[in-house]
């Protein structure tokens, strides 16, 4: 039988001509080389809405294929950050160097015209919010949600965009059948997978995820974070989460940021920072989760 990821790119190939697969596996080649240098690398960010209120002063690289987990206690500024790191608001100060597929220079985000911002955030980023109700439209179809992604990008043959729409919805563990239903229908946790697969559909390489999984019972939580975890492997995402849960950092991010007030005061690879934290405030945070 062939799996949700085969199909997946079985009829991804359908709409390719011959000339896209050879241009593909230039772009893998390509890939291989970006793996030495960051995807992602943001210097001097900074936001503040008032002193410690925000986000100052914040660098770190993000490499393809990496999960960087942002973690810190509520008000410490995870979401001021990931709204500047998405696009969705200039910062005062500093840069994102970003670098484009098919592209072996970086851009600089921030200086990009508005269309170019817009159109790497439609074709090359994702964002999936804590509230399904952000990221998908509660009024159209499943089948319309992920397909819009895709017209977005210039796809029209309607066959191709449904069966797209069925693959993806089989890879989020929603039946297919369901490709004409609307997300009011779905719950909880379904709402969620549907904004994970209008993401995905378009290919991504980049996504910011807000608290993935809150407000979402824990046997429904366990599910989609496997989910996310197989997605995040086979598809060679690199991604931003910001979460308050460290248990869902432990389990997604390969290296974690630590905020306080506004700044990063400890970052490194996820378990040496949750099992060895350096900075005080760090094991202020890992030890009011494991005191009962
Ligand atoms: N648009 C804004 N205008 C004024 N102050 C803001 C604005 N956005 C955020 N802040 C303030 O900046 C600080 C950081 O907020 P932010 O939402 O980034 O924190 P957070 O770590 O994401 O918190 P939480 O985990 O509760 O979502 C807070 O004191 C907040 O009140």
């Amino acid at each position: 039988m062939v799996n949700s990821q085969e199909n997946l790119a079985v009829s991804g190939q359908v709409e390719r001509s011959p000339s896209d697969v050879i241009d593909e596996s230039r772009v893998v080649e390509k890939n291989q080389r970006f793996y030495e240098t960051p995807l992602l690398d943001v210097q001097g960010l900074t936001q503040l809405y008032g002193p410690g209120k925000g986000c100052a002063n914040i660098n770190f690289d993000l490499y393809p294929g990496e999960v960087l987990g942002i973690v810190g206690e509520s008000g410490s500024g995870k979401s001021t950050l990931l709204n500047c790191l998405s696009g969705r608001c200039a910062p005062q100060q500093g840069q994102m160097l970003y670098r484009p597929q098919n592209s072996d220079h970086p851009v600089d985000f921030y200086q990009l015209s508005e269309a170019s911002q817009r159109r790497l955030m439609r074709e090359e980023w994702g964002s999936v919010h804590q509230n399904p109700r952000d990221g998908i439209r509660m009024q159209v179809s499943a089948g319309a949600n992920i397909g819009e992604r895709l017209m977005g990008m210039g796809q029209r043959h309607y066959g191709n965009i449904r069966a797209r729409g069925q693959d993806w919805l089989r890879a989020v563990e929603i039946d297919p059948e369901r490709i004409d239903d609307l997300p009011t229908t779905f719950s909880g946790g379904m709402q969620q997978r549907l904004q994970i697969a209008r993401n995905l559909v378009t290919s991504p390489r980049l996504i910011f995820m807000d608290e993935p999984t809150g407000g979402l019972d824990v046997s429904v939580q366990a599910r989609l974070l496997d989910l996310l975890r197989r997605l995040v492997v086979q598809m060679h995402l690199s991604v931003v989460l910001v979460t308050h849960d460290l248990a869902v950092a432990r389990l997604l991010a390969h290296r974690l940021v630590v905020m306080k007030q506004s700044e990063i005061v400890e970052q490194g690879i996820t378990d040496q920072v949750l099992d060895d934290p350096q900075h005080p405030y760090t094991q202020l945070l890992v030890s009011s989760v494991l005191t009962p």
